[in-house]
């Protein structure tokens, strides 16, 4: 018998992340479970909690520690293994238990408590005694209004105080003096955010010779409730109370009559909300392997069979067939009584990839994604918990989906810099999947047409401590088709001659000649580094977000100006706030000028834009990617969502805008997301019959990510990308952690953020670590800062940044983690912040 839990508590602080140890009462102790969701008294609070482990000693005398309140769901939301990877993942990234717990659970589940309002005990019994409307002894001493509330308490059971101050509102008085008195009282209980979805369902309670018994003593009075009765008995199977009612054309009365008689029950039944119920796939079956297919299948398989943990790298060029290899190791998986995830980047989630999975596997899919309402992604989630699908297809949180024979996990785009969630917890999803896979004895496919460096390196040098896949590679298209031919386009050379338009001449032309054909072109935009800000051309004064050193960002929609990382908005001026000049010019978002310069080199040109703004509304990305699948857009104009997954027979020209945006970026992963990016859009031309051609304008055409993506060589960008990495210690050579500093005053940060460096580096020389990387052992450790982050101010907060750079077996994330936590102590300052980034994608 389990006597104490363990319980992580929802309180975010540095001091309650650590478990608390409850009593288990004993009405409680056959159904808590490692992973259950409890409600436990925390200090004068109600607070959820999730239980971590279960134990039959008490550790302290049990008069010291408090019981366990409540049990909030029946099967735990946690299997335990979950529970472990939570802990794996605090160690790993420094962050707390529950930020790691609640991330893996759906939003729905984020109990809050709430106050509930019951009558005492002995004013209850008063009234079972007498019941004759008399209800408890004292009540000559009420008057009708506090007796009314009484009553109703009673008769509900218990009510939560918002309901009942919102039935009685002018009786607020009323029931705080019944509080007083004793005769209510208050207890505090965790209140889910979104319900379960019942449908009322009635059937037939007799059968056989009751059932002709009772049909027979219906009078002619009652002749409704027969039919009801008949039809039921006839169905034979519970049916839901609408369809009884719309079929009979009875009301609800006449089957509760009937149900009263005990002839019927009524019931509620859980039902799960389905977002694409009201949608048909296409069912589709295997195709029919290719030999480099049948390859990378059978590795796959054997390692699925032999129920061993792998990772394999799937490097495949654009449209060489991964999805399918994807589609039939999850089809063997399943068939081996194992569940599988899925998880693509947020951005091609799209209906296009939902729909694959779906026409192969039909009900057995579960789809989490973020435009589904929170109660239809609790729905999804429960589906996988309870074991009713086998398959999820998600964006990152998919990794966590709590299946409990996991076979299989299949990262598409695993060098996406989406699966790094930026948000605490920082994890990544390919670290987080590795893991898992080894906790279930499961595989992972990371498949890519331009793997990480990361992933690439380890699987060729074997030596990553936390994974090392097995390369395999897919170079065909199975459609036959080529690759298509990418032209370089030098601009500085279009602008000597003359040609000052953002379209180069050949690009011009080549459009000029889709439109003539009927066939389709994809313009891509990079966004990074053509956001839209407000400038006046007198001054130069550029409109500025007044909490944050940003530029805003001005959207034309609501005609107004944005900050993107507080939120900030105003109205767009239209004079200068410096110079009161009227020259001030909004540069509309970047594929909005693209679009007004089409339409003026092309009259009447049809151009679907997708951006942020054109996809805001639910659907909307839908709608629009189904217009030019009919062929309503000569052109499909977009930034990064049109450089994924999209697959059109009629698209045979490709054109990047300016190539080079991103390159400016100060990040040492900008050649390489360059390099990523090129290959994917030029991978949307010519995928099917016919051939397609790429042009990617550019002022730095030498540049060799831009030479090499021309020429679809993953492997010579590698070895060039992976020396200056070398040279310059940069992942895959060493790791990262960036720690950033926030505080309201800035001299106050300065000598804060001074103070936790010197600590930093004294701690790291203590244990012989600290030196610099350039030395040739194979452990070293590096702290440059500090110095003001590249975002220097957000949300009126300034911010200063270190950043530890490692190589070797160092666990640099827990000296790291010690020396804040001991700055913290040591400063006490409640303004100040500490964050944490382990591996960190944005350098920001
Ligand atoms: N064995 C096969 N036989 C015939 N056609 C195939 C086969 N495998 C895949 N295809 C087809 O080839 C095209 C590209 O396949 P798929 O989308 O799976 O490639 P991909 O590598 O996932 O592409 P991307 O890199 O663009 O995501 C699709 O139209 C698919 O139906
Ligand atoms: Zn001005
Ligand atoms: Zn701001």
């Amino acid at each position: 018998m389990h006597k104490m839990a363990k319980v992580i508590v929802d309180v975010p602080s540095r001091e309650t992340d650590r478990p608390f140890d409850y009593l288990i009462p004993e009405s409680m102790s056959g159904w808590i479970e490692v992973g259950s969701r409890v409600g436990v008294p925390f200090g004068r609070r109600t607070v959820q909690g999730f239980v971590v482990s279960l134990h039959d000693q008490l550790e302290m005398d049990s008069s010291r520690m408090k019981p366990i309140d409540e049990l909030l769901d029946l099967l735990p939301p946690l299997p335990s293994d979950l529970v472990q990877l939570a802990a794996w993942m605090s160690r790993k990234y420094a962050c707390s238990m529950i930020s790691a717990l609640q991330a893996m659970i759906p939003s729905a589940l984020k109990g809050k408590a709430e106050r509930y309002i019951h009558v005492a005990d002995e004013h209850q019994r008063e009234e079972e005694r007498t019941s004759e409307g008399v209800l408890f002894n004292s009540q000559a001493l009420l008057g009708e209004a506090e007796r009314e509330i009484v009553a109703y308490i009673n008769h509900s059971g218990s009510v939560t105080m918002a309901h009942l101050s919102a039935r009685y509102p002018d009786r607020i008085e009323v029931i705080k003096n019944l509080l007083g008195q004793g005769i209510l009282f208050e207890s505090q209980a965790i209140k889910d955010r979104v319900r379960k979805k019942t449908v009322k369902t009635v059937a037939a309670a007799v059968s056989g010779e009751a059932a002709k018994e009772a049909l027979a003593s219906f009078g002619g009075k009652a002749r409704r409730q027969r039919e009801v009765l008949e039809f039921l008995l006839e169905v034979g199977a519970p049916l839901s109370m609408k369809e009884v009612l719309s079929t009979l054309r009875v009301t609800a009365g006449t089957v509760k009559s009937l149900a009263d008689k005990g002839y019927a029950t009524i019931e509620d039944v859980e039902v799960f909300r389905d977002p694409y119920q009201d949608r048909h796939f296409k069912a589709t079956k295997p195709l029919e392997r290719t030999p480099e297919q049948e390859d990378v299948y059978r590795y796959l398989t054997e390692t699925l069979d032999d129920h061993r943990h792998g990772v394999f790298l799937l490097h495949g060029v654009t449209g060489s067939g991964k999805t399918e290899v994807y589609l039939q190791t999850i089809e063997r998986c399943i068939s081996l009584g194992r569940q599988a995830i899925v998880l693509v980047p947020e951005i091609s989630l799209t209906p296009q990839m939902v729909e694959r999975f779906k026409g192969r596997f039909g009900s057995k899919v579960a789809v989490m994604h973020s435009r589904l309402s929170t109660g239809e992604r609790y729905d999804e989630w429960r589906k996988i918990r309870e074991g009713r699908v086998q398959v999820a297809i998600g964006a990152r949180s998919a990794v966590f989906a709590p299946f409990a024979d996991l076979g299989l996990i299949v990262m598409d785009e695993e060098h996406e810099t989406s699966y790094k969630q930026e948000e605490t917890p920082k994890y990544h999803a390919r670290d987080v999947a590795v893991e898992r896979a080894r906790q279930h004895g499961a595989a992972v496919i990371l498949g890519s047409a331009t793997p990480s460096l990361e992933s690439y390196h380890a699987a060729r040098s074997q030596s990553n401590d936390h994974f090392a896949p097995m390369i395999l590679e897919m170079n065909q298209r199975p459609s036959g088709s080529r690759l298509p031919g990418v032209h370089i386009i030098d601009m500085r050379e279009e602008l000597r001659e003359g040609n000052r338009s953002m379209f180069s001449r050949a690009l011009h032309q080549g459009i000029a000649q889709r439109i003539e054909r009927g066939e389709q072109t994809v313009l891509f935009l990079n966004r990074r580094g053509y956001s839209t800000f407000v400038m006046c051309r007198t001054c130069g004064y550029v409109a500025g977000c007044p909490e944050c050193d940003i530029s805003l960002t001005y959207h034309q929609k609501s005609d107004n100006l944005r900050c993107h990382y507080c939120g900030y908005a105003t109205p767009a001026p239209s004079v200068c706030p410096e110079c009161q000049s009227e020259h001030i010019r909004y540069f509309g978002t970047g594929t909005q000028r693209v679009e007004g310069e089409l339409s003026k080199l092309f009259p009447g040109i049809r151009v679907i834009r997708m951006d942020v703004d054109t996809t805001s509304e639910k659907g909307a990305h839908e709608r629009l990617l189904q217009a030019f699948r009919d062929k309503k857009g000569d052109v499909l104009l977009g930034t990064q969502m049109v450089a994924k997954g999209l697959d059109f027979p009629d698209v045979t020209l490709v054109g990047v805008i300016a190539a080079d945006t991103a390159l400016n970026f100060p990040d040492f992963r900008s050649a390489e997301k360059t390099f990523q990016l090129l290959t994917q859009v030029a991978g949307r031309a010519g995928r099917h019959q016919l051939p397609g051609e790429v042009y990617i304008q550019t002022y730095m055409p030498e540049h060799y990510s831009i030479i090499h993506s021309s020429r679809h060589d993953y492997h010579s960008f590698v070895r060039e990308e992976l020396q200056h990495r070398r040279t310059l210690h940069y992942p895959p050579y060493s790791r990262l952690i960036l720690v950033t500093l926030s505080h309201e005053q800035l001299p106050v940060l300065l000598r804060m953020a001074e103070n936790f460096a010197s600590e930093l580096r004294g701690r790291a020389q203590r244990l012989g670590w600290y030196g610099d990387l350039d030395r040739l052992t194979p452990e070293a450790l590096d702290i440059l800062g500090p110095v003001a982050s590249p975002l220097p101010r957000i949300k009126n907060r300034y911010r200063f940044q270190c950043m530890v750079k490692y190589r070797g077996d160092l666990d640099a994330v827990t000296l790291v983690r010690e020396t804040s936590a001991a700055t913290m102590d040591q400063l006490r300052d409640a303004s100040l912040q500490i964050s944490i980034d382990v591996d960190p994608q944005m350098l920001m």
